[in-house]
């Protein structure tokens, strides 16, 4: 693997060279009802389909359009059923084991060969899951890739649960982002994604890939006084922030989401850091309401192309007004709870005067002509074609969030009818997963020739997890889009 890696997102749509992915692992097949929300899951998920059915599709397509070869050459073979699926699993020989879409199990893997590194590792994960000391004599025994499975799924190879499984580590997005050649790291806000964050640090730190970066991976952290504080205190000025309330959408702009999960005064430290170490100029900071249903502002927005979002339209200029009606505001009363309070801090300039933004698509509207210099106006499509009810039905199963491969190609959720229709008014095709990965694999197509498209995953089961395809990925270089 490469040493010196290079690691830059300046947008969220420049053509994908590399990202972190996590392929649904075997803990997801333990969650049961009673801790499914403490877990963070809606419902009890069907392995077998969601990782053949869906998430293998989704793989390829990564895949194809970012190491070819990799899977090209081996596309008669891998899902053979005397194949047993092993292209897809990291501590298998025939693994795709590629540089570029790159799996944190597999990195896992090769750090955890470092004696010191392995002892480190067991205690601090043994130590955040409370087992007994003597455990962790058990785990020092265990082969390199059999322990980074483990300590992802909880499981041992004799199928001991030890640990509870971290389902949301395929939502690789939230443990980290990548702005410009920095790396910042989550503070996750639930209980449930800590252990990710603890292997994801030991990764990002430790791992040959990040050696040349480890000045520019940022940790944010509580107040230094934190544990000294009461409980009220304490949840006034948590620190907690999570990747998909983070997006680097231009070289010298960054959005930082205040949600259910990122607090603001992790807000509050974005902006100081990014501008002390000069990686962006603006940092806008975007309310959203905290709730389950849009617990990060990707589940809300995201880009298509360097003129086009797609976002949901309750939060949108048409919406709030629709939702308002002929209610005088100037009697008071209560403010929409989906009014958003978008503030934009610029380096140098009074933190307490921020520039205010009224609507979401003033933001995104100047970040498509002043950010990224687009000479046509800008487009908005909108969740459920903005039909009702199917505004809010396809936000919840993620309409509002897609992962650009490149300009104009993105990839979201199948079952999500009305917000595909708004796709097509715009001038973008819709494939199938399926239909594509057929057409390349019959080389009638290939993937530099896909041009503004909507490709269709199938989600039944990823859905119920609650993430899309934007939250299931984690880029770490893009091409510049000028
Ligand atoms: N970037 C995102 N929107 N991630 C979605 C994460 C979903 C996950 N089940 C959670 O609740 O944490």
């Amino acid at each position: 693997m490469h040493s010196n890696l290079d690691i830059n997102v300046s947008s969220e749509v420049g053509t994908l060279r590399r990202l972190i992915i996590h392929s649904p692992d075997e803990g997801i097949g333990k969650v049961i009802p009673t801790k499914a929300q403490e877990w963070l899951f809606e419902d009890i998920i069907h392995l077998e389909t969601m990782r053949k059915k869906e998430y293998d599709l989704y793989l390829k397509i990564l895949l194809y359009f970012l190491d070819y070869e990799k899977i090209h050459s081996q596309i008669h073979q891998i899902d053979l059923p005397e194949s047993e699926r092993h292209f897809y699993k990291p501590d298998k020989k025939d693994y795709f084991n590629s540089d570029k879409v790159i799996e944190p199990q597999a990195l896992l893997a090769s750090i955890l060969e470092n004696p010191n590194l392995r002892l480190r590792m067991i205690a601090s994960v043994c130590a955040h899951e409370g087992t007994s000391y003597l455990l962790q004599d058990e785990l020092m025994e265990l082969e390199s890739s059999v322990l980074a499975r483990t300590m992802i799924s909880g499981i041992l190879p004799d199928k001991r649960m030890i640990f509870p499984p971290i389902p949301n580590l395929i939502f690789t997005r939230d443990i980290g982002i990548t702005v410009n050649d920095h790396i910042l790291l989550n503070k996750p806000k639930k209980k449930a994604r800590t252990r990710e964050s603890i292997l994801m640090k030991y990764i990002f730190f430790n791992h040959p890939m990040f050696q040349e970066y480890t000045d520019k991976i940022i940790e944010i952290t509580d107040p230094e006084d934190f544990f000294l504080l009461d409980e009220e205190e304490q949840n006034k000025k948590i620190v907690t922030l999570e990747g998909g309330d983070v997006m680097t959408v231009a070289p010298n702009h960054l959005l930082v989401g205040v949600s259910e999960r990122t607090s603001i005064h992790a807000a509050s430290k974005v902006v100081h850091e990014m501008h002390r170490r000069g990686i962006v100029d603006k940092v806008t900071v975007v309310k959203i309401p905290a709730k389950r249903a849009y617990m990060h502002i990707d589940t809300t927005f995201t880009q298509v192309k360097r003129n086009l979002w797609v976002l949901f339209g309750s939060f949108s200029k048409e919406g709030l007004k629709k939702e308002k009606g002929d209610f005088i505001s100037s009697l008071g009363g209560q403010k929409s709870e989906n009014e958003l309070e978008i503030l934009q801090y610029v380096k140098g300039q009074d933190y307490n005067k921020p520039i205010k933004f009224d609507y979401l698509e003033d933001l995104l509207n100047d970040i498509s002509l002043n950010d990224l210099h687009s000479t046509t106006p800008t487009r908005f499509i909108y969740s459920g074609d903005n039909q009702f009810p199917f505004g809010r039905r396809e936000q919840w199963t993620d309409s509002c969030n897609v992962l650009a491969l490149k300009e104009g190609v993105v990839i979201g959720y199948d079952r999500n009818d009305k917000t595909a229709e708004g796709f097509k008014k715009q001038g973008i095709d819709i494939i199938k997963a399926e239909d594509l990965l057929k057409a390349f694999k019959n080389e009638e197509k290939k993937p530099a020739d896909i041009k503004d498209t909507l490709i269709l995953l199938p989600s039944a089961e990823l859905s119920r997890a609650r993430g899309g395809s934007h939250c299931m990925s984690m880029p770490i270089k893009r091409d510049p889009i000028y």
